[in-house]
């Protein structure tokens, strides 16, 4: 696959003389026909003569551009802001495809699952690779549906920069605001681009001011929309005063002029941006000290003399110290404004030397990504980013150093700066990446192998599945022996399925679709329990009392204590032992088999007779903790979600009417544009299958996103029924 891959990227003739099988050779002439041929990275280029264009000057150059001259950068956004179009046109316009892939034909480049390209939605993270202007760029294309927000959280940790898209139609959507969250969490520096600004409803000062608010961020606003919706036609550059205006006979948006603002030809637009960038000057002063000196020292009289890039070398330092972010605008699909997106990532987002972080990978064999597509590279300078195969035991979240030594070096920095607390940017979170936060499954289902004799195959498919994606669980029913998977919601469950039949080969049939619902208890009780058995000549005995009482956590993770009168001799050697019991026992709650959360197990009292092993302590822990929550009141928990739906204004009354049928919470209703946006809560048991119940409401006008919010009591009846169904009753 690897050689293949090699190959080409090289020389169209030269994979017709080599032996690949069928898919390998499917995909290798699909790329071809959008890249081009000079483009590539591989080690053998040099024998191959004339198939690398001029523009490359040196292999090493490429390979290893200075660090300053890298950017490694994501792309995030709400789901369909544009992501995909957008890096499409940037691959484009960068020389590394030929033609314009769409969403809406299938063929893009970075959306290369056959479940992406089908449904026109980003899944997985794809990075691409390329140079504009004489700088690396490494970007990541993340997936916008909420579903796969580990996805996006995974990418995010080794990012230097990211851009944020937005629909200028929506402004600050649900799911931006989850990434942006995340991307505080990490530190990303961050610009802005108002997308879909031809579109009708498209308004910059809308999208900018819930920024403003939504994201309580400070917007510097680097560039004036030229028309707006239908009208729109180019930007204004704020900071140089130049007007960027795209040729509308071209349709792949190569050529458009950049001119100054005159006084003679656009004096209405020129004042209108000589007071923007007076706005611009003012706010980056108020936030760079340096940049405030300049500006007083030099430049307060006229500000119109202060030169552009001294602007833009403060805007970086800002954009880096995240007390800001710049914000561009345009439109993918109209083919405007995306060359301009491109130099300002290269002037604003930081290099990864400004990022200062230290890597000590050491790894046999490197391949430069473009997208599905990989290029083997003999070695690679800090900062860049890379792909490496083979990883036999690592996951999802884990941090690989050069050494063992180096590795408990750092673990031992982390302890000590754990020690004080509250530091920030300490050592050891230099060397060692923030592990990603794995969301709770909301949802899970059986899934069984066409015939047992095919079951290790299935196991095999999920474990690599479960590595490459950590938020998917698999765990087995110990009723009925059977897999269960738990996912984030439908549509992560049905990609697993489909995954595992396209990349597998496994028709595998999944049980229906059931909600991952939580149990508590309301008061607390005690219970005792003694286990006496004799194996072969050996006699286990022993005797256990616990309590279980309620307490608030929200945590399936119970809360463990111990009565003084439990000697510490004993607690030395089973405290392992008895804590395994008390998991496992909470694992499955009396009512539904579902996890127990918000409690609290004492350990009253322990015997235990010598030469008793530690797995009859833990069994009888168990069989005790189980007995104390069975005789507690009990109470199911179900999961609440976030809903966010935003509907035409016509269709407004049947949505909501629909919501009230579904135990819906409605907090507020916003205005946008000629949208309203319904935000509230709803349980999850009754809200599954609801795309098709809205596309139908709406006739497919409407969209929404939902969020795992909190897991709250169900009302006895509402539990009562599901009891009762479980049961078989009903
Ligand atoms: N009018 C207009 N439509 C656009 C623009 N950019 C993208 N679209 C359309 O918006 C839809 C979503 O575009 P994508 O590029 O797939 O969006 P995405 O953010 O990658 O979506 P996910 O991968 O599902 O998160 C498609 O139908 C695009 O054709 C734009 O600038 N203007």
């Amino acid at each position: 696959m690897l050689s293949n891959l090699r190959i080409c990227a090289v020389s169209h003739q030269t994979i017709s003389s080599v032996h690949i099988n069928n898919i390998c050779c499917y995909k290798v002439r699909a790329s071809l026909k959008r890249l081009k041929p000079h483009v590539p990275l591989g080690r053998n280029y040099s024998s191959l003569p004339g198939l690398i264009g001029n523009d490359i000057k040196s292999l090493h150059s490429i390979i290893n551009p200075p660090i300053a001259k890298i950017r490694n950068i994501g792309i995030m956004a709400h789901i369909d802001a544009g992501k995909t179009t957008t890096t499409e046109r940037i691959l484009y316009y960068s020389g590394y495809t030929r033609s314009l892939g769409d969403v809406d034909d299938g063929d893009t480049v970075t959306d290369f699952m056959a479940q992406e390209r089908e449904r026109g939605i980003t899944i997985q993270s794809a990075a691409v690779t390329f140079d504009w202007k004489g700088y690396r760029v490494n970007l990541i294309d993340t997936p916008g549906h909420v579903d796969f927000t580990l996805e996006v959280e995974r990418c995010l940790r080794v990012l230097d920069g990211a851009v944020a898209i937005f629909d200028a139609s929506a402004g600050v959507e649900a799911q931006t605001l989850t990434v942006w969250r995340q991307a505080d969490k990490h530190n990303i520096p961050r610009i802005c681009f108002l997308n879909k600004m031809d579109k009708t409803g498209a308004s910059f000062k809308y999208a900018v001011e819930s920024i403003r608010e939504k994201l309580k961020a400070k917007p510097l606003l680097l560039q004036l929309p030229i028309g707006e919706a239908k009208t729109f036609k180019g930007v204004v550059d704020v900071v140089t005063k130049e007007k960027l205006l795209w040729n509308s006979n071209s349709n792949d948006g190569r050529d458009f002029e950049r001119k100054p603002l005159l006084e003679m030809s656009d004096p209405e637009l020129l004042k209108e941006t000589t007071e923007a960038r007076n706005a611009l000057i003012e706010q980056v002063a108020d936030l760079d000290d340096e940049f405030a000196d300049l500006v007083l020292e030099e430049f307060s009289e006229n500000f119109d003399l202060l030169p552009a890039e001294k602007l833009q070398t403060a805007i970086h330092r800002v954009t880096l110290a995240q007390t800001a972010v710049p914000v561009l605008c345009g439109s993918a699909l109209k083919n405007k404004g995306i060359q301009p997106l491109l130099d300002a990532v290269t002037v604003y987002l930081p290099s990864p030397e400004e990022r200062n972080y230290e890597f000590l990978e050491r790894i046999s064999r490197l391949l430069l990504p473009f997208a599905d597509q990989h290029v083997e590279i003999p070695s690679l300078t800090a900062g860049n980013i890379a792909l490496t195969v083979g990883l036999k035991h690592t996951a999802t979240g884990d941090t690989i150093v050069s050494s063992k030594s180096s590795a408990l070096a750092a673990a031992r920095r982390a302890e000590r700066e754990g020690e004080k607390k509250h530091r920030q940017n300490n050592e050891a979170e230099r060397v060692l990446l923030a592990g990603v936060e794995i969301p709770e499954p909301v949802f899970f289902c059986t899934i069984e192998p066409p015939s047992v004799s095919k079951q290790p195959d299935l196991e095999h498919a999920l474990k690599c599945l479960q590595r490459e994606d950590p938020s998917l669980k698999v765990r087995l029913d110990p009723d009925s022996g059977q897999t269960v998977l738990c996912g984030m919601g439908e549509l992560h469950i049905e990609i697993i399925h489909d995954r595992i039949k396209r990349e597998y080969g496994l028709e595998t049939y999944l049980g229906p679709l059931q909600v991952a619902y939580r149990e508590t208890i309301l008061n607390s009780v005690r219970a005792t329990d003694i286990l006496d058995r004799t194996l072969g000549d050996k006699r286990h005995l022993v005797t256990v009392e616990v309590e279980a009482r309620p307490i608030e956590t929200s945590s399936v993770t119970p809360v463990i204590e111990y009565a003084e009168s439990i000697s510490e001799g004993l607690l030395k050697v089973s405290k392992e032992a008895i804590e395994s019991g008390i998991h496992s026992a909470c694992l499955q709650g009396p009512l539904l088999g579902s996890p127990v959360q918000d409690v609290a197990i004492t350990l009253y009292s322990l015997t235990v007779h010598p030469g008793t092993s530690t797995t009859m302590i833990s069994a009888c822990v168990s069989r005790c903790v189980q007995k104390a929550l069975k005789k507690a009141d009990k109470q199911v928990l179900e999961p609440l979600m976030n809903l966010e739906v935003t509907v035409a204004r016509d269709y407004l009354s049947p949505v909501l009417a629909d919501l009230a049928q579904r135990r819906g919470n409605i907090q507020e209703i916003q205005t946008r544009q000629d949208n309203k946006v319904v935000i509230g809560f709803v349980p999850l048991a009754d809200i599954m299958g609801y795309s098709t119940v809205l596309r139908t409401l709406t006739s497919g006008s409407a969209t929404f996103a939902l969020e795992l919010s909190t897991y709250q009591a169900m009302n006895s009846q509402d539990q009562n029924t599901l009891l009762n169904r479980r049961s078989g009753l009903t």
